[in-house]
């Protein structure tokens, strides 16, 4: 298990990190949402020893990580970290050497990494001449040469075409088969709901939501309601006591309705307009999810009063 206990962290005046906890058990991929700025890389950076967290420890299977362990992490940082003049094979076998692997090992591993990224046929030119997309394949294979315990990867799939991403989910979810635990932060909320099975979403300084996407969804469960009412006019649900629009689109309308509100006062209203065609709850999306977990409370209920 891969811990991360109660975080703090501050820059200046900014209190990025207040309590930040959460753990990646072997052999599963963890999602790490939040908005800009919400303080992901710095958590990350913390597991590497890059910042030190004010308070709070990061551990591995029980024990606090120290340099020896922090070795067996494969890292992909945020502002990655290339040679531009060294050749993609001689690049990624560099990576395997600094973690321990002598020159043969090196440079069979290398090989692998390098065909099984799709980068073959690169192997012998030069970072610099290669697209953002396939620098951060070469970026993945240094994370994953030295057969990491442990993986971090400070979003790995931005700036991927949708074949790097399919490459790039493979090898890792190949990795989480392994038993290796995975966390990676991204804003690619779909990528994220496909591939973990665990996601943290953090926001104002903390994990405002954590568990798999389904229990997410079972914590905001019975909330979302889909209404069809093609005869409607725009305003038709407006005024509904307990009841938040939360797009409308014709007469395809989705409703956010507050525990307390009696549903079939709202199938009333829609019957009133006309035709219902459909009326049926509906689960949130994992984007829905994230606007819901780092939505400002006191907005929230500023724009309920
Ligand atoms: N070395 C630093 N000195 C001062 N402030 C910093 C430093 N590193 C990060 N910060 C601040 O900490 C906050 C969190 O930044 P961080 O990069 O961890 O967020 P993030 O969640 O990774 O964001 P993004 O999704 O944009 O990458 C930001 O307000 C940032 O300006």
């Amino acid at each position: 298990m891969l811990e991360f206990d109660g975080l703090y962290k501050t820059y200046g005046d900014n209190a990025v990190l207040r309590g930040v906890g959460f753990a990646v058990p072997e052999g599963s991929m963890f999602g790490f949402c939040g908005a800009n700025g919400a303080g992901k890389t710095t958590t990350m950076r913390i597991a590497m020893g890059l910042a030190r967290a004010d308070a709070g420890e990061v551990r591995w299977r029980g024990r606090p990580l120290d340099e020896a362990a922090r070795r067996r992490i494969g890292y992909m940082p945020e502002e990655r970290g290339l040679y531009p003049k060294m050749k993609v094979g001689e690049q990624v076998a560099y990576f395997a050497r600094l973690h321990g692997l002598d020159t043969a090992a090196a440079t069979r591993a290398s090989d692998e990494w390098v065909d099984r990224l799709g980068l073959g046929e690169r192997r012998g030119d030069r970072v610099e001449k290669l697209s953002l997309g396939n620098q951060q394949r070469v970026q993945l294979a240094a994370a994953l040469v030295s057969r990491p315990e442990v993986l971090i990867l400070d979003e790995p799939f931005s700036g991927l075409d949708p074949v790097g991403v399919d490459s790039l989910a493979e090898a890792l979810l190949e990795q989480c088969r392994a038993g290796v635990p995975v966390l990676f932060s991204s804003h690619q909320l779909d990528l994220v709901e496909r591939l973990c099975d665990s996601v943290g979403i953090l926001a104002r300084g903390r994990m405002v939501a954590a568990g798999t996407v389904e229990e997410l969804r079972r914590r905001e469960a019975g909330r979302l309601l889909r209404v069809v009412v093609p005869d409607a006019g725009p305003g038709w649900a407006a005024h509904l006591p307990g009841v938040r629009v939360v797009s409308q689109q014709g007469g395809d309308t989705l409703l956010e309705l507050d525990p307390a509100t009696d549903d079939q006062q709202v199938l009333a209203a829609a019957l009133e307009t006309g035709r219902v065609t459909h009326f049926a709850w509906r689960e949130p999306s994992l984007v829905e999810l994230f606007r819901e977990a780092v939505a400002d409370p006191a907005q929230r209920q500023e724009a309920a009063a």
